[in-house]
């Protein structure tokens, strides 16, 4: 849907970004990630054109967005960033109608859509609509910036550090009611993040940067499991995989199959606990539960973590 091809950024002669080839995949979250100054943010700018490229093409579902205007290919992309700048002056409602608004989107029509969207990021509107940026907390103004960006229902977001400012808690849950609504409406996102953590929690693709050339572009698994250098395995960290179960529950794993007998566990467990009560119960396999009806087993294979060994003479290993 969208492909770089050798993509390229020079200031002078420093290259910020260098003969980059990647293709986001239509629905799907790609993270963009690497240490600080490694050209993540240059290459997510590159994308809307808020920075020209010195070399290399941007295309947008087999077009060149070099034959694009600016304002055109930005009415189809939504762009989210840490500082969302939503504007002081407007209420919650207005700021999310902002585009609609300008694209002349009937009154109607828009009102329900922002309070549509307000639900989705978690705010309930009926609260939070007359509200004035300054009346809400980071992590509300944030949650009205992701509602505005996708206000205009772009097939596209960008998104730079979107959750960085916030604090640990409200990060993952506003990272969880974001994956949900991800899931949910097929967005192809491109997200900037330095986060590791959040990378491997919320990415279906990670493109790992390295002094602006890409280290590794692929699934958290293959960054994990089957890292292409020894920098990919250094940035994620030994302990890379168990910190990828910490960001997934346990519903994610649970399939289909005869739980009776096995340790129950809530679907809303995250997966890094499940693998600690399974190490604790002796059992090979768990029973996973969502609202006390069984919804599956989570076994000890798919939970693929190398660096710890399955628990000896389990029940559930048959
Ligand atoms: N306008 C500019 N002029 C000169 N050099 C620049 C300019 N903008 C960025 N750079 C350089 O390009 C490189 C990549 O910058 P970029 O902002 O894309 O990095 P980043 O990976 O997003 O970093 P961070 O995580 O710290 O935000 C850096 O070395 C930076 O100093």
């Amino acid at each position: 849907m969208i492909e770089l091809q050798g993509l390229e950024k020079r200031y002078g002669d420093s290259a910020a970004v260098h003969d980059l080839n990647l293709v986001f995949a239509e629905g799907e979250l790609t993270a963009l990630l690497g240490p600080s100054g490694c050209g993540k943010t240059t290459t997510l700018r590159m994308i809307n054109r808020l920075i020209e490229p010195t070399g290399g093409r941007v295309m947008l579902r087999g077009q060149d967005t070099q034959t694009l205007k600016p304002e055109t290919l930005r009415r189809g992309i939504g762009y989210v960033i840490q500082q969302i700048g939503l504007f002081p002056h407007l209420n919650v409602a207005q700021n999310v109608a902002t585009v609609p608004d300008l694209l002349g989107r009937p009154a109607r029509e828009t009102e329900r859509r922002v309070d549509e969207l307000l639900d989705l990021v978690g705010l309930d509107p009926a609260e939070y609509r007359s509200k004035k940026p300054a009346e809400l907390s980071g992590g509300q103004a944030q949650r009205v910036g992701v509602a505005r960006a996708l206000a205009a229902d772009p097939p596209v977001l960008l998104m730079d550090e979107p959750f960085g400012a916030l604090d640990p808690l409200a990060r993952d849950k506003l990272q969880d009611a974001f994956r949900d609504i991800q899931r949910r409406l097929k967005k192809t996102v491109i997200m900037v993040t330095h986060d590791i953590d959040e990378a491997l929690r919320l990415a279906d693709r990670i493109a790992l940067m390295n002094t602006g050339e890409l280290a590794q572009f692929g699934t958290p698994d293959d960054l994990i499991h089957r890292p292409a250098s020894s920098f990919v395995r250094q940035f994620l960290g030994e302990d890379a995989a168990l910190r990828q179960l910490a960001g997934r529950r346990a519903a994610d794993f649970a399939r289909p199959g005869d739980s009776s007998g096995l340790p129950t566990v809530d679907a809303h467990l995250d997966a890094r606990s499940a693998l600690g009560i399974m190490l604790r119960e002796g059992s090979d396999a768990l029973a996973v539960t969502d609202a006390g009806q069984s919804i599956g087993i989570l076994r000890w294979s798919d939970l693929q973590t190398s660096p710890v060994q399955p628990p000896l003479s389990s029940p559930g290993m048959k």
